[in-house]
């Protein structure tokens, strides 16, 4: 059958699943065949992966370096997501005066305790993970897996052949060298969620999603926060209007500096972030920079084919196949799509084509990024940046519409892009209330192929803030030729804050 490291039967130390393998060479090996597939790395793409290679064969092998549990659950989405909604819940006594409610000043926030409920939260999440390759025995191996070429891997000394091959290693966060070599505090958030406490000065480097997220919730626990972005746009906006709301709203929250190349110095025993002259003392740095994929002494190289200037090989993202090779790459390892639900998608596509005669190619979903700020940035279907020219444009500002002055949540912007002439709906970008609800709305709708009147065709309930994303799209309709006088999509605004 399968590889049978038949360590456990004799009374030896199995090298599976936590440990990291030590087969001494007296120890018996037996390679009775060849895998049908290995997975390399045991992240939500590679899991993905593993349920569909499962169903269809037992002749498999997982292997993961380092902890198991995937990033996701560990040290990514779950926990910065658990600091978000403490933050978030702290946050609200910013307005509760405004509601009425007295006594907001008597609150503080332990941050001790709130990095204890992540962290508690985050062992919960891991261990749903875990589920999935502790049953696997001997097929769930520890160690870090390096090609030998197309069919051929080295794991912990030891060489392992299969049919085909599932490269899903992840990525980690980037950090410059000379920052390393700083003896001082550079967290990511691969070490943030284990501190035990926080410092009061945090500087944050880098205004991507990860940034922006830990900004403002680290702002909002009163931790004095400054932010430092190279790029002028914030979480990957690329609409110019959009970006500056998001940009002025942030402002009110932290200290951002944006289109400055930030760097790191030691003076006098503590730590400066440097932007040309100018200098910010802090305690502590958050780097942000991004995620670089996990490709290093992966041995791509033996694949025999030519890889790009970032080192990586061709994936055809419908079948996520390398060039024509029996192997697939999926997850943040390809560095295409580095976002949770499309690891997954690309690792059930690797696990069907991996164990199918043929790869087959599958539709991808329309593009949907979300960023939970608040108010939340989202971004679908086609970019600000990516539309054709003519392009109709709809817009709202919440600032006054109803139902979020009644939340005291009134803040942001939306806008919508549609097709001239047809009015079909292309893209969104949002820094907006609710902004994660309206992102899979409009999702949903340019999935369908749906048009501005399609749109307006549904019903909108009142009052709720999708009226919000209607007076968007009613400012599309004026743009676009009427529809018949029988079609209530054609139903106009009152005019009224309380009605539309
Ligand atoms: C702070 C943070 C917040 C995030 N929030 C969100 C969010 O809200 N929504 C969202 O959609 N996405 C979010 N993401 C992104 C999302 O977490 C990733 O896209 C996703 O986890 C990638 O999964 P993966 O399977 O590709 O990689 P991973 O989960 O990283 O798995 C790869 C595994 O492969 C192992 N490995 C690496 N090299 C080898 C080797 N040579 N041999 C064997 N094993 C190896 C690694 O150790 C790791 O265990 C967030 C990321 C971070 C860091
Ligand atoms: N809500 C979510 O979906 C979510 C949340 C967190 C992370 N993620 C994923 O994790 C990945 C990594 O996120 P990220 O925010 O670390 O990366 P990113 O690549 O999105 O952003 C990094 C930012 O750092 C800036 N930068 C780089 N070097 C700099 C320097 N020296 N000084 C100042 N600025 C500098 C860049 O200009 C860029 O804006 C993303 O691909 C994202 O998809 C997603």
């Amino acid at each position: 059958m399968i590889l049978a490291v038949q360590l456990a039967a004799q009374g030896g130390s199995t090298a599976f699943h936590t440990n990291s393998c030590n087969i001494s060479d007296e120890e018996e090996i037996l390679v009775s065949e060849t895998f049908d597939v290995i997975i390399i790395g045991a992240g939500t793409a590679g899991l993905a992966a593993l349920r569909e290679v499962k169903k269809r064969t037992d002749n498999f092998a997982i292997i993961n370096d380092g902890p198991w549990g995937t990033v996701c659950a560990r040290v990514g989405c779950m926990p910065s997501k658990a600091l978000i909604e403490a933050a978030k819940a702290f946050h609200r006594r910013t307005s509760f005066e405004e509601f009425g409610i007295q006594g907001a000043h008597c609150l503080t926030p332990d941050i001790a305790a709130v990095l204890r409920r992540v962290r508690r939260l985050r062992d919960d999440f891991v261990a749903s993970t875990l589920k999935a390759t502790e049953v696997l025995g001997e097929r769930a191996i520890s160690g870090r897996a390096r090609l030998l070429e197309a069919g051929r891997l080295e794991v912990n000394g030891r060489e392992l052949r299969a049919r085909n091959i599932i490269i899903a290693t992840g990525s980690r966060p980037v950090v410059p060298s000379p920052w390393l070599a700083l003896d001082t505090q550079i967290l990511t958030t691969d070490t943030l969620f284990e501190q035990k406490t926080l410092p009061d000065r945090v500087a944050i480097i880098g205004l991507g999603a990860v940034g922006v997220e830990m900004a403002q919730a680290l702002g909002r626990l009163g931790i004095e926060v400054t932010a430092f972005s190279e790029s002028d746009t914030i979480a990957g906006l690329s609409d110019p209007k959009v970006n500056a709301v998001a940009a002025e709203l942030f402002a009110d929250e932290f200290r951002v500096h944006l289109g400055k190349r930030a760097d790191l110095r030691v003076a006098d025993g503590g730590m400066r972030v440097t932007t040309g002259t100018q200098e910010t003392a802090v305690d502590a740095v958050l780097a942000s920079l991004g995620r670089r994929p996990n490709i290093e002494n992966l041995g791509l190289e033996t694949l025999g084919i030519p890889l790009n200037e970032r080192g990586l090989p061709p994936v055809d993202p419908h079948t996520m196949q390398i060039a024509d090779l029996p192997v697939f790459m999926a997850g943040d390892a390809s560095g295409m799509r580095p976002l949770l639900h499309e690891a997954a998608d690309e690792g059930h596509i690797a696990g069907i084509n991996a164990t199918h005669p043929t790869p087959i190619r599958f539709d991808r979903r329309t593009p949907l990024a979300i960023v939970f700020t608040d108010p939340g940035i989202a971004i679908v279907g086609k970019k600000h940046t990516s539309l054709p020219r003519g392009t109709l444009t709809g817009e709202v500002r919440f600032e006054p519409q109803s139902r979020a002055r009644m939340a005291q949540r009134n803040d942001g912007i939306l806008r919508i892009y549609a097709e001239p002439g047809s009015g079909k709906l292309l893209g969104a970008e949002m820094c907006s209330p609710d902004a994660e609800h309206m992102a899979h709305l409009l999702a949903l709708a340019i999935d369908r192929s749906l048009t501005v009147h399609d749109m307006l065709r549904m019903p909108f309930y009142h009052p709720v803030l999708e009226e919000g994303l209607r007076t968007a799209l009613r400012e599309l309709s004026k743009q676009l030729p009427h529809c018949r006088e029988s079609d209530l999509a054609g139903c106009e605004a009152f005019g009224a804050q309380a009605l539309d």
